[in-house]
């Protein structure tokens, strides 16, 4: 069958939507990827994230194959110019076929008459391949992020903050959840053994596994009966801190697309758990992931601010606020991150994040648990936020998330580990008095 779109085209105009409309890869990619064979899928997302990895290198290699930048409406043939480079330089992709692809894709972005011009640097940019990779490949991690973040990342973590700026740069691994309602852990390796995928369990997380080498999920066993689920080991402890048990009613606020509801619900099928978020549709996503386990929950669309506007409980046994977030621990799986996030979200995001906490926390029964978590590694939103909680709150308690001196537990990506996270455990102290041993 003949193919009825340029994939090369397709990647440039989505980088522009990155680049210039501040839009997600998430929200960009599904749409873009039903229209699509399998093949170009693994591509077109290959493309866009190799490319957002590594986009200081790519410009600074266009500018030097080019005395003026492209502008205004010929401004998607510098992003489709980036497209063909980064086929040349790190794809396995035969150069003769990027390069037609790529030249084809003028003509998709109506700029026919540049089809010469990106020819021509594309060839040039063969011609001193070894010495422009070489030179792109002095540029160090910093230089990788925007300067704001790397900066930041730095002040925060004067020791790590070198290896954190690397980790954001590498391929993330793929982490399994095992669904126990189905098989053991155990029985799920030797399954993955007999479809010849390769994995290894988590040391101390119990349904984790990471993949030896990530796999399209369809060649998962079980993967549309339940049996398994997609999700970072770091994302997999928050419903193991939480320790929900049958019959509690449980509060997941900020839950979509609901990896930590069906995890909760997966350890205890009997809780009552009501999964809300501010955003419509992702709440659909959670439906999707609740009918593929086979849980039920229900699914609310609230503001975390707002919690008199739609709680259905006057008081939860436990709480697990995913509260929204830079998203800094991620970015090895999310790169459009660093071009996306401003220096001032930061502030911003903390303020958000400090009105849901206050506003819930009355919505937890005293002896409760509520689990504070994100996936940012900036201090602002984790340990400085709920050192200003416990500050302003004596009824809430600290417990097996570090202590007040460093409030919470953070991790940072690592190779073989989970994603950069952060979770701060608070017991609601039943009386003043308690609170104040
Ligand atoms: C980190 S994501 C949640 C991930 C989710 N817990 C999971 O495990 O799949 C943060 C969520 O917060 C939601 N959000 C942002 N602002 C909110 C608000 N004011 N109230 C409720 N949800 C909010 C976003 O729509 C987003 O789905």
């Amino acid at each position: 069958m003949k193919k009825t779109y340029n994939l090369r085209a397709i990647a440039a105009k989505t980088l522009a939507q990155v680049l210039e409309r501040g839009q997600s890869l998430n929200t960009l990619l599904p749409g873009l990827q039903s229209t699509i064979s399998d093949k170009d899928r693994a591509l077109l997302q290959e493309l866009c994230f190799g490319i957002l990895r590594t986009l200081p290198q790519l410009e600074s290699i266009i500018r030097q194959l080019m005395a003026k930048p492209l502008t205004g409406k010929q401004r998607p043939v510098h992003y489709l110019l980036m497209v063909g480079i980064y086929q040349l330089s790190a794809t396995r992709i035969p150069p003769h076929a990027a390069l037609a692809e790529t030249v084809e894709g003028c003509i998709v972005l109506k700029q026919q008459q540049l089809k010469g011009l990106v020819n021509g640097v594309l060839r040039q940019f063969q011609r001193q391949q070894q010495t422009l990779e070489a030179q792109a490949a002095a540029q160090d991690h910093y230089q990788l992020h925007p300067s704001w973040l790397a900066k930041r990342i730095l002040t925060a973590y004067p020791d790590e903050g070198s290896a954190i700026l690397a980790a954001n740069n590498e391929r993330p691994p793929m982490w399994l959840r095992v669904n126990k309602l189905h098989n053991s852990r155990d029985a799920y390796l030797a399954l993955l053994a007999e479809a010849g995928i390769p994995g290894i369990a988590h040391q101390t997380l119990s349904a984790a596994i990471r993949l030896d080498t990530p796999c399209n999920v369809g060649r998962l066993p079980g993967f549309r009966e339940g049996w398994v689920t997609v999700q970072d080991a770091s994302a997999q402890g928050c419903a193991d801190l939480l320790a929900a048990a049958d019959h509690e009613q449980i509060l997941d606020l900020c839950a979509a697309p609901g990896g930590k509801t069906t995890h909760i619900l997966e350890m205890a099928p009997a809780a009552r758990v009501t999964a809300v978020d501010i955003d419509s549709q992702r709440l659909e996503r959670i439906k999707e992931n609740l009918a593929r386990l086979r849980l039920e929950a229900a699914v609310i669309v609230g503001d975390g601010r707002r919690p008199e506007d739609w709680s259905p409980v006057a008081e939860y046994d436990r709480i697990l606020l995913d509260a929204p977030c830079s998203a800094t621990g991620v970015i090895r799986r999310h790169p459009d991150i660093k071009w996306l996030r401003r220096d001032a979200d930061i502030a911003e995001l903390a303020g958000l994040q400090k009105e849901i906490i206050n506003a819930v926390w009355p919505y937890l029964k005293p002896g409760g648990t509520l689990l504070y978590a994100t996936c940012s590694i900036l201090p602002e939103e984790n340990s400085e936020q709920i050192r200003a909680f416990l500050a302003s709150h004596p009824d809430a308690l600290l417990t097996q998330t570090g202590d007040i001196e460093h409030p919470g537990r953070q991790c940072l990506p690592s190779a073989e580990g989970g994603d950069g996270f952060f979770y701060a455990k608070l017991i609601k102290q039943t009386s003043v008095a308690q609170a104040q041993e």
